[in-house]
């Protein structure tokens, strides 16, 4: 084969690949509803998840954004009531299968909750708690996560010369990016962060926004928020839930200047929730 052509097609191969890796979906769902007791909270939800990139859920309180993301990670199951049918498949496998295996979605899945929720441990062994779990002993190794996950959380500077002090020592800010650590620390694809900034001061949320920003090289970032500047600053997609149904799902740029749904371009521009 001549080798400029060769090379070419080479390079359109890898082009395809690259194109196919980019827009590759972590989750796919589909006619997913769940109930709560007789209540139905979610109706029909139709919705991919793209890999490595921050997907942001928007939408009044209590259309059920925390219940979507919730089953994401099969913690809603923790409520007694809830029901559900649909497919919500992870990595190309169905997650509500019987024969699947919770515990590595939950390995697999990190999440970060509104309001930070540090152990009441020392820095150091909030984030190395869920390593230890998974049966590592050793300090050395333990203490190299400790210190990644850290640095990733860009909390590092902050905190190495005091690991061992009470991790409610530190700021809410800072226990946030602790709480964003722990969960970086059992290696997870996925984070989940139910508005993780909401009880955060600006600088604090900034920080995060830009930790967000830079997490999503490696992770795959579901993110809900009231904040619609902070949706349209940090995430690549927005879905808009409303009664329990996705009204609209689309690039950020593309929703927050073109909505479809006039209920959309509403909510955006603040004449509800
Ligand atoms: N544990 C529960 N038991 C019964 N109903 C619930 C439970 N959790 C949520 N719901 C109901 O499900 C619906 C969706 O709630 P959800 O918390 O998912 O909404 P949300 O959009 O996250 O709201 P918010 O923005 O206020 O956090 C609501 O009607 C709520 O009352």
């Amino acid at each position: 084969m001549n080798t400029v052509k060769g090379n070419k097609q080479l390079s359109l191969v890898s082009l395809k690949e690259k194109v196919q890796e980019e827009t590759k979906a972590i989750y796919a769902v589909e006619k997913f509803n769940l109930w709560y007791g007789e209540n139905q909270a979610l109706y029909g939800i139709d919705m991919t998840i793209p890999m490595n990139k921050v997907t942001a859920i928007i939408g009044p309180s209590g259309c059920g954004k925390s219940t979507f993301i919730k089953a994401l990670n099969r913690m809603v199951e923790l409520v007694p009531s809830v029901r559900m049918n649909g497919t919500v498949t992870y990595d190309g496998e169905n997650i509500f299968s019987p024969k699947y295996k919770v515990e590595e979605l939950r390995t697999n899945t990190g999440m970060v909750f509104q309001h930070p929720n540090p152990f009441p441990k020392s820095i150091y062994e909030n984030v190395v708690y869920g390593p230890r779990t998974h049966g590592i002993k050793k300090k050395r190794i333990l203490e190299e996560i400790a210190e990644k996950s850290l640095k990733e959380a860009a909390l590092w500077d902050e905190v190495k010369d005091r690991l061992d002090e009470n991790a409610f020592g530190l700021s809410g800010g800072q226990q946030q990016r602790l709480c964003i650590a722990r969960c970086l620390a059992i290696e997870p694809e996925v984070i989940l962060m139910d508005e993780p900034t909401s009880a955060l001061d600006p600088v604090s949320t900034g920080k995060i926004e830009e930790l967000v920003q830079n997490l999503k090289k490696r992770y795959s970032i579901v993110i809900i928020t009231h904040n619609m500047q902070q949706a349209a600053r940090i995430s690549d997609k927005t879905a808009f839930f409303l009664d329990g149904q996705v009204v609209e799902h689309a690039d950020t740029t593309t929703l927050f200047s073109h909505p479809e749904d006039k209920r959309t371009e509403d909510y955006i521009t603040g004449r509800f929730g």
